[in-house]
């Protein structure tokens, strides 16, 4: 067996990153990709990216509007499993691919589409531009710069995160197709295919699931700005001009990161009053901000870096993407790869972000014109058994959740575990947090928390008495999938290491998140999301030649937990086969690269990434966020028809903020203002004839106009808006301590019977007695081991 999903076939037509990448994931687990491009088009015209998100598939020219391409595409259709689509509505339709249309025809394809923007909002219709996602999805309004303003982000963090997103839906879909291998109570479901919806906007609210979850009274930092939002948790200048993000995320860490810095005295600074969560509050950390920044002034990073470092504070150097890819800690995680290339000689690319180690799906191939095959040939030999081992059933009226009847453990902390169990309790997996005495430090952000946790089971189980794991091995026999994300050695110290699990229940699939891997001097460091983005480039990139500019979003957080929840859920796909589960294993590191996946290609002559500047609004004057009277919007046009609908708009006579128009009317050069720069005369005239204008009012006219528009939204924008709200992206849940908060609802959307999540995260315990009990442990036997600490539970108030 050399990959989890050799057999199933994925028709990949897709047009932009999102859609590739997502089938490139499968295509690394073994499934037979096959990738449409439209006639004439080269392997490499989608720009360097499609390097590493084209690998392992064959290629197959095929024109979609003529009637034998369309012929060839409705058998490729019936032979296929997935087919992945991530054109706009107005596209899918015209070429027969919506998701209506093609499971009317073929009920046991599963559908994934991933359009960046959400179709039912109205920006729906929009070209599927990053500037416009980032701008509706308040990534750019939250994405702090240095003077408050929003900004264009250099990266599409969007289209990469949803990619994996896409990938993990596809990985559920097939489980709830094939059946996920009996073993356990009640395993698969009758269910067929399915239409799978993540768009961009899904990706982005996975990013800013913590942020966007809100309660009344709820106090968040007021000014996020460019290095950060709270003293403990931002980039600070060392006094070589060299940034270091510290990562005192816990308040013991903080403690330490103080005692470090010798600035215990900052605890009674006014508003403080000796507690790390006051300094969120408006006014407070700011001053506090000031103390540490002219200390770190005082000494090189490297001074800091060592000091902290040896106090076991995280914290991380401000990297370029090259020192970061140069690195051995890069390397050693084996996501720098080089292969020589038929057309282009050596190039690097990032390699395999998850590992399964008994289906490690070894295949390898670059996209080239050797990749190219014939459509007429593909597909041709009667269809694989991929779906072999459990039988799917005949339909039942609506499928089941694609995973109902699994049970998953989730041993970790804070976010980058965490959230893959959060994916998986979201398709419909019985999802148990499993607490040690001390639980997990997270719950100190408690809307954070909520994000995370909704709707799970809550376990506490002390590991290091001899009773609490006899039980926890209980437990253990009567699960799929445990997963952690705790640091390196932990494992073993508490005997849940894969050996010592698999040799109790080999059927057993463990998912092990890491920060930095095994063998490089990191290690043994522990780390935060924003050390990723300091040390892998991401925010010097954005900062460009300016101060480094950290992301509001979890970008890495949010990456990983997704990158393990896919290794597992094909995992559980193997496992159909024969009965063994494997280890799944992925790092924070990976997932750097995967998030810069595009930018990390190299080969001779390519063109280099884009980069910003701390105050970076976009790359022309006609593809820019623009300040208006009120708010921003995000003005994206990329065609000779959207400039002249521009000028048309706001040329001379036409005026309709009040401003003074482009100037010179019919004589203004429609085509030249596609390359005007972002800042300049062309940039001044657009802001002066918007001045007039609120963002929501400069979105509505230009996208009247035929100009690709959008206002540009902030959190509160986000969480008001009512197309979100129409779309589905938010929910009510009441929390008993919170009271009701909003909350992002799920992270993709399903043709039937979709997971609803209303309850709230559970206390550390709340279901101690019950999981117990339906292990069949007596009343007698609970009262014991809660008499003698090896479990407890939560006592109701
Ligand atoms: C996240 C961490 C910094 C958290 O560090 P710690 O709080 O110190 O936890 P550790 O993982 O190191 O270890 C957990 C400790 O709890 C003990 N432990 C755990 N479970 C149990 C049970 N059930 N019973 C008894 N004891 C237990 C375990 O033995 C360890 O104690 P000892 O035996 O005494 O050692 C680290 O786990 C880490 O770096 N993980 C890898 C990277 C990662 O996932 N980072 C979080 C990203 S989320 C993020 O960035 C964000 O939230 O933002």
């Amino acid at each position: 067996m050399s990959g989890a999903y050799d057999g199933v076939r994925v028709l990949d037509a897709s047009g932009a990153i999102a859609g590739a990448m997502a089938a490139m994931y499968l295509a690394d687990q073994g499934a037979d990709v096959v990738r449409l491009l439209p006639p004439g088009r080269g392997p490499l015209d989608g720009g360097p990216g499609a390097l590493c998100w084209d690998r392992n598939k064959r290629l197959c020219a095929l024109d979609r509007a003529a009637p034998a391409g369309a012929a060839q595409l409705r058998r490729l259709l019936a032979a296929a499993d997935v087919l992945v689509v991530d054109d706009t509505p107005d596209e899918l339709d015209r070429d027969g691919l919506d998701p209506d249309g093609v499971r009317a025809a073929h009920p046991d394809l599963i559908h994934l589409w991933l359009p960046l923007l959400a179709p039912a909002a109205p920006w729906g219709r929009l070209p599927a531009d990053p500037l416009l996602a980032d701008a509706v999805s308040s990534a750019s309004g939250e994405h702090g710069s240095y003077d408050g303003h929003p900004l264009a982000l250099v990266t599409p963090i969007a289209a990469y995160g949803q990619a994996i997103l896409g990938a993990t839906a596809v990985a559920a879909a097939l489980l709830g197709r094939d059946g996920a291998g009996g073993g356990g109570a009640g395993r698969g479901s009758a269910g067929r295919g399915r239409a799978v919806l993540v768009s961009g906007l899904h990706a982005t609210a996975a990013m800013q699931a913590a942020s966007l979850t809100d309660a009344e009274g709820i106090i968040r930092a007021s000014q996020p700005g460019g290095g950060g939002s709270s003293p403990n948790y931002r980039l600070y200048r060392c006094s070589d001009d060299r940034w270091l993000y510290l990562g005192a995320l816990t308040e013991p860490l903080f403690l330490t990161a103080l005692d470090v810095l010798d600035l215990f005295e900052v605890l009674t600074m006014p508003g403080v009053d000796g507690s790390m969560l006051n300094m969120l509050r408006p006014g407070v950390g700011a001053p506090v901000v000031a103390r540490l920044a002219a200390r770190f002034a005082e000494r090189p990073l490297a001074h800091w870096e060592r000091l902290l470092t040896d106090a076991g504070v995280p914290n991380a150097p401000a990297q370029t993407r090259d020192e970061w890819w140069a690195g051995e800690v890069v390397a050693s995680n084996g996501m720098r790869r080089v292969h020589v290339h038929p057309e282009l000689g050596p190039v690097e690319i990032p390699g395999d972000p998850v590992r399964l180690s008994r289906t490690p799906g070894t295949f390898f191939h670059l996209p080239s014109t050797q990749a190219f095959v014939d459509a007429a040939a593909v597909w041709t030999d009667p269809r694989p058994a991929a779906a072999a081992g459990e039988p799917a059933g005949e339909p039942t009226g609506e499928p089941a959740a694609p995973l109902a009847g699994l049970r998953v453990l989730d041993l970790g902390s804070f976010v980058a575990g965490p959230f893959g169990s959060t994916l998986l309790a979201d398709y419909g997996a019985e999802v148990i947090k499993v607490e040690g005495p001390g639980g997990d430090p997270y719950r100190i952000y408690t809307v954070s928390f909520l994000a995370f946790h909704k709707g799970q089971a809550d376990i506490v189980v002390d590991l290091k008495t001899p009773e609490g794991r006899e039980t926890f091995h209980d437990l253990v026999r009567s699960a799929d999938v445990l997963l952690d994300n705790v640091r390196p050695g932990v494992r073993e110290r508490i005997g849940t290491d894969y050996a010592t699990l698999a040799a109790i229940n080999p059927r057993l699939v463990r998912g092990t998140v890491t920060a930095w891997g095994t063998g490089n001097p990191l290690s043994a460091t522990p780390a935060f999301d924003p050390l990723l983005q300091a040390r892998s480039g991401l925010i010097t990139a954005q900062g460009g030649a300016g101060a480094p500019c950290q992301s509001a979003m979890l970008v890495h957080d949010i990456g990983t937990g997704s990158l393990v929840a896919f290794g597992i859920l094909a995992a559980l796909y193997a496992r159909r086969r024969d009965g063994l589960g494997q280890e799944v294993v992925t790092t924070m590191v990976n997932s750097s690269v995967m998030m810069q996946a595009g930018e990390f290609v190299h080969h001779a002559g390519r063109p280099a990434p884009a980069v910003g500047g701390h105050e970076y609004v976009g790359d022309t004057a006609v593809h820019r966020l623009y300040p208006c009277k009120e708010g921003w919007v995000a003005v994206a046009a990329t065609t000779p028809e959207h400039a002249a609908a521009l000028v048309a708009a706001f040329g001379e006579g036409s005026e309709p903020g009040g401003g003074p128009g482009l100037g010179g009317g019919s004589e203004v050069d429609a085509v030249a203002l596609l390359r005007a720069p972002a800042r300049g005369p062309a940039a001044e005239r657009i802001t002066a004839a918007l001045a007039g204008l609120t963002g929501a009012e400069a979105a509505g006219l230009l996208a009247a106009a035929g100009v690709p528009a959008a206002p540009v939204l902030d959190r509160g924008g986000f969480l008001t808006d009512p197309w979100f709200a129409a779309a589905g992206i938010l929910t009510r849940i009441d929390e008993p301590d919170l009271g009701p908060c909003t909350v992002v609802r799920r992270y993709a959307d399903w043709s039937g019977n979709p997971v609803e999540i209303t309850a709230a995260a559970p206390p550390p315990g709340a279901d101690t007695r019950r999981i117990l009990a339906g292990l069949g442990y007596s009343d007698d036997r609970i009262a014991e081991l809660l008499a003698a600490g090896a479990v407890r539970e939560h006592a109701a108030p």
